[in-house]
């Protein structure tokens, strides 16, 4: 059951693309909520934004990200965020997914510790996907949803107590929701200001269901993605103790756990903790955002150029440094350090690749259980008895915040430490291939497919746009360029040979969204040559959907 708003509060402002179609989720109480929402945080969020803006020109200009002097008091001090609640103390697997309700049927009932339902890295934010999303999630929690597939194939939730717990990602601040407009007026040119994406996801959703969930004591529960400071976290508690006090909920039941994925939010570990300490419950090493975020950090810094994808593991020292220092600052303040995803995914026609992939997964989690992590990732639920086994070996307990990591000493230095390894011609080909057919699905609508048995989402398929975008341009300003392991050049002509070539290797396969291949291509194609790197692949996109 939703909440009410009562009449007087009940304020005329937005304007939706197909209110009749949507009249279900959106009535004019949600309506009113969430324009409310847009404007009492909308300028606060654009400050966030510009401020993004500001310290990435420092970076441009050849300045490198460090600890905050002026928040040392935060790092020296003696605190603790709040008792994380009993639906959440043993967070050992969690299955992520995105929101359409077979998905959701299928992840709660996986088997996993909690379900993280994905409307970020996995969805397209197509108005339907998000709709579909928000209606699947509230029949959800009512107990009610149910599914029957094209092939006839039904779907049912399993009982209460054996699903997993729910916990939703939002979009990040950085989006904007184009089907809610606010406030038309004549400096908008008579059409209302787009809403904030994250506040849409998670107003919304917090409208529909808190009350429901608050009175399981199931939360709601939120992860919160790519924050770069602690002023997005503390804008991020003001938004929701604001929610809290609208629908009558008590101060700090909503729990957030928040994804450490960008360079420099990674600088401010404990003020993001501190900032939210009255709800945070852990922070979670976001890896594909991260690769991506200092990438696009340090696009400037020529000596801080990454090697092919494939060959950022989690054991290249920076990314050890980052997942050492998060589990070591969360343990410290009584938060859980959550684990990540590996890529691979079952491969279901080839034994022996099937095994090598599972391997792959098995050592991952190995690494994160033996590091300290409280819990981990995993795309899909084949994988789901093999993360569940490697955590239960290692940790006979809920978590392992007793672990201290107090041996560990990771310096700025540490977190930027440039990294060894190649581009191959096969990681160059590979990475335009990622970008394009990523972007035809994503542009079709869907925001996460298997590309070369990898799970690919907008955080994998972003490290592979801004690799080809800094390699090409790291010849910029009369720099020597960048060359592929066989001594070829890496320069414009290259990457046009290869984006030239890519239909005819794309022939004959089953492509999703293959019709939106040469849209892919040419928005790839453009993007690349800009003198600037564009900040968010998806916001480009985004116009097209
Ligand atoms: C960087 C980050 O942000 S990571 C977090 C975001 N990424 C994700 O959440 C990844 C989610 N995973 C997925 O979307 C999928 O697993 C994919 C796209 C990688 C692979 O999907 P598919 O090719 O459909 O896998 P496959 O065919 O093996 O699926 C088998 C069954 O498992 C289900 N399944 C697969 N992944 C999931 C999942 N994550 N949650 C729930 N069910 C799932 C499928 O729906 C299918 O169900 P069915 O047998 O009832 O039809
Ligand atoms: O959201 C997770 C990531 O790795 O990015
Ligand atoms: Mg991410």
């Amino acid at each position: 059951m939703s909440a009410v708003l009562k009449p007087s509060r009940i304020a005329p402002g937005i304007e939706l693309s197909d209110p009749a179609a949507v009249a279900d989720l959106l009535d004019d109480g949600a309506q009113a909520f969430l324009a409310e929402l847009h404007r009492r945080f909308e300028p606060a969020r654009q400050a966030c934004l510009a401020e993004r803006r500001r310290r990435q020109a420092g970076f441009d200009a050849g300045a490198l990200p460090d600890f905050r002097e002026d928040t040392r008091a935060i790092r020296d001090g003696n605190w603790r965020v709040a008792p994380v609640p009993a639906a959440l103390l043993d967070r050992r697997v969690e299955i992520t997914g995105p929101v359409d309700p077979k998905m959701v049927i299928n992840a709660l009932n996986s088997g996993a510790n909690c379900y993280m339902a994905d409307f970020e890295d996995s969805t397209a934010p197509t108005w339907d996907n998000l709709v579909a999303g928000q209606r699947a999630l509230r029949a959800a929690i009512a107990g009610t949803l149910e599914f029957t597939a094209d092939n006839g194939k039904r779907y049912a939730l399993r009982p209460e107590d054996e699903r997993a717990v729910l916990i939703v990602r939002p979009r990040g601040w950085h989006l904007d929701e184009k089907h809610v407009l606010v406030d038309a007026g004549p400096d908008q040119g008579g059409r209302g200001q787009r809403m904030s994406a994250a506040l849409f996801d998670l107003g919304l959703f917090a409208w529909l269901n808190a009350t429901a969930l608050a009175a399981k004591d199931r939360g709601p529960y939120f992860y919160l993605p790519k924050l770069q400071s602690m002023e997005e976290a503390a804008l991020w508690n003001e938004v929701l103790t604001h929610i809290e006090h609208e629908l009558g909920l008590p101060q700090g039941q909503m729990k957030v756990t928040v994804l450490i994925e960008t360079l420099p939010a990674a600088f401010e570990m404990d003020e993001i903790l501190h900032a939210l300490r009255g709800r945070i419950v852990g922070l979670n090493c976001g890896r594909w955002d991260y690769i991506f975020s200092y990438i696009k950090t340090l696009r400037a810094h020529r000596d801080r150029v990454l090697p092919e994808r494939s060959q950022v593991t989690m054991t290249q020292p920076f990314l050890k440094s980052y997942s050492e220092l998060l589990i070591q600052t969360c343990h410290r303040r009584g938060a859980h350090a959550m684990g990540g995803m590996a890529a691979q995914i079952p491969i279901g026609n080839d034994e022996e690749a099937n095994e090598q992939a599972l391997a792959r997964v098995r050592a991952d989690k190995l690494r994160e259980v033996t590091a300290g992590h409280d819990g981990t990732w995993v795309a899909h639920p084949a994988l789901i008895p093999l993360a569940r086994e490697v955590f239960d070996e290692r940790m006979p307990g809920p978590h392992q915040q007793h672990l201290g990591r107090e041996e560990v000493i990771v310096t700025g230095r540490d977190l930027l430490v440039p990294s060894l390894g190649t581009i191959t011609r096969i990681g160059f080909e590979n990475n335009v291939e990622v970008c394009v057919r990523y972007l035809a699905a994503w542009l079709d609508g869907n925001g996460c497919v298997p590309i070369h048995w990898l799970m690919e989402d907008a955080a994998t398929a972003e490290i592979a746009r801004t690799q080809l975008w800094q390699w090409l341009h790291a010849a910029d300003g009369g720099n020597t360029p960048l060359h592929l392991h066989d001594g070829t050049v890496i320069d414009e002509a290259l990457f046009d040979r290869v984006l030239l070539n890519l239909p005819s290797r794309l022939a004959g396969q089953p492509i999703p969204g293959a019709g939106r291949v040469q849209e892919a291509i040419a928005l790839l194609e453009e993007l690349t040559h800009r003198a600037t790197l564009e900040e968010f692949l998806t916001l480009p996109a985004y116009e097209r959907i």
